[in-house]
């Protein structure tokens, strides 16, 4: 070992030594060498590398003095050479040629796949391709003429009253093309039209512009219920403002016709009993129920200064309660409530005393007004709702008796701002559009209640969405109330 180890240190110093007589090169290199001992314990990891790499006269010496090294070396590589040829034998090893070729055949297959698909006629697919979403049996549409077909445009289409227009549009032959964001619209409200080659849906939202051929636009995309507006009121006046202005440069953009559904609530807390569309309103511009009351006011407002300014054609509608088949479970309205509690005998929760009115429409006519109203020369606003009028009291004596219910009708606080009465005066949408209403309540009620039913079924129980929904979402709280959850 001594001798070996001075053999080392005699042979590394005559390698330097003798690499150069001339003394610059002999003085620099010890110089070179401690520099990176003072820096660290061994020298850098790429310098050692090199080192190993370089056969500098130092190496080929150290290498001819261990030549037992060579034969190691040799058999180390035997043995490697063994192991590559059996592993290649079996089944685990794959050449990257191999996985290329695999990678081929499977990219393919699913091309192949899906030009299948493509080629195929949508309701002709097996189910199991077509996924849940498509229904078997479209519902029969007209066959309209190039010349009579339109592409129509419906926002908040996946909605409640939405997809019931969607509905109506589809069946008389029109290309019907549905915006929604899904706050409170549902996929399953249109479900049956998906896959159709008349039916396009696109998650949107109207906030944002968007671009499109249209031929009429139906622009009724806003939360409408009381707890959905007041959930996020910021939201509720940007949907009516910006969405407004961004589905009114799209008409303009297009040529479109528009129409705007505008609400009963324009008239606010009226002092005009039934209230005609004269009628100014009485609203409380900074109550709770401003985002939505206010946002209408000035997507009315907006309406009519691009037909004034832009020689464009609009259409307001101005819909008093409304309910029926698709309601959100969670919509928090007088009727979905009502109809909710009394199924479950849960208690039925009336707001205040009990004496404030409200008229109540079926949905099927408020979409033969809208298309009526869309369709026809008038471009004022009018009102579209049922003057059948109730307290809310007494209406939650037919829901009770409507359902058999054992329900306890019971009051709580009044919320702020509730209209004490409304009833619309529809004589304007009679003279102009030759429309009223057909259904009455009760037999609404009947497809309501049958509906309700059906979706307790599904869900177990539905808890109705109360008061305390209304409360404005709290920006630190960005989770919102379960009752605005989808079921
Ligand atoms: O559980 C309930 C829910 C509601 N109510 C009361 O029932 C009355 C009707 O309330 P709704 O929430 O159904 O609807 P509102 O009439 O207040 O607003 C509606 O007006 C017309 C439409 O344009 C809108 O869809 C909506 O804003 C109110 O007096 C309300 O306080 C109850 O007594 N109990």
């Amino acid at each position: 070992m001594l001798n070996r180890k001075t053999e080392w240190k005699t042979s590394s110093r005559q390698a330097v030594g003798g690499a150069g007589n001339e003394p610059a090169a002999s003085a620099a290199a010890p110089r070179r060498r401690t520099l990176p001992r003072l820096l660290s314990s061994s020298p850098p990891r790429r310098k050692r590398r090199h080192r190993l790499l370089e056969m500098t006269p130092r190496s080929a010496h150290v290498i001819s003095t261990r030549s037992w090294a060579m034969p190691v070396i040799m058999c180390l590589l035997g043995i490697l050479t063994v192991k590559v040829f059996f592993l290649s034998r079996s089944d685990e090893y794959v050449s990257s040629s191999r996985v290329q070729e695999m990678v081929e055949v499977e990219v393919q297959r699913r091309v192949q796949q899906q030009v299948s698909l493509l080629n195929s006629e949508p309701h002709t697919l097996p189910s199991e391709e077509r996924g849940p979403a498509v229904a078997n049996n479209f519902p029969p549409t007209a066959d309209l003429s190039e010349k009579d077909r339109m592409r129509v445009l419906v926002t908040g289409g996946a909605g409640f009253v939405g997809s019931h227009l969607v509905d109506a549009l589809m069946k008389m032959g029109h290309d019907v093309i549905v915006l929604d964001n899904f706050f409170t619209g549902r996929q399953k409200n249109v479900q049956h039209w998906i896959g159709h080659p008349s039916f396009h849906l696109i998650t949107h939202d109207v906030v944002e512009p968007i671009k499109l051929e249209v031929d009429q636009i139906y622009h009724l995309a806003c939360p409408a219920s009381p707890p959905h507006y007041q959930y996020n009121p910021i939201k509720t006046i940007k949907t009516s403002t910006q969405g407004t202005l961004n589905m009114l440069g799209l008409a303009k953009r297009t040529g479109a016709r528009m129409l705007l559904t505008s609400t009963s609530e324009v008239y606010g807390d009226p002092e005009e009993h039934p209230q005609r569309e004269t009628y100014w309103g009485n609203v409380n511009p900074i109550g709770p129920r401003a985002c939505y009351d206010e946002g209408k006011r000035v997507a009315e407002t907006m309406m009519y200064a691009y037909e004034n300014q832009g020689e464009m054609e609009v259409r307001v509608a101005r819909i008093f309660n409304t309910f029926g088949p698709r309601m959100h479970p969670n919509d928090g309205r007088v009727v979905s409530n009502f109809i909710i509690q009394a199924i479950q005998g849960k208690d039925i929760t009336i707001y205040g005393d009990g004496s404030q009115t409200r008229s109540f429409q079926y949905v099927d006519d408020l979409v033969r007004g809208l298309i009526a109203l869309m369709n026809n020369n008038y471009s004022g606003p009018v009102n579209i709702g049922n003057p059948d009028e109730y307290t809310v009291k007494d209406f939650a004596e037919l829901i009770k008796s409507s359902t058999e219910s054992t329900s306890k009708i019971i009051f709580m606080d009044g919320t702020k701002d509730d209209p004490n009465k409304r009833k619309p005066d529809i004589t304007l949408a009679k003279k102009e559009l030759g429309w009223e209403p057909t259904v009455a309540v009760k037999d609404g009620l009947v497809e309501t209640i049958k509906y309700f039913r059906g979706e307790l079924k599904k869900t177990g129980e539905i808890i109705p969405t109360g008061p305390d929904a209304s409360k404005p979402r709290n920006f630190a709280d960005p989770d919102p109330p379960r009752q605005l959850r989808s079921p």
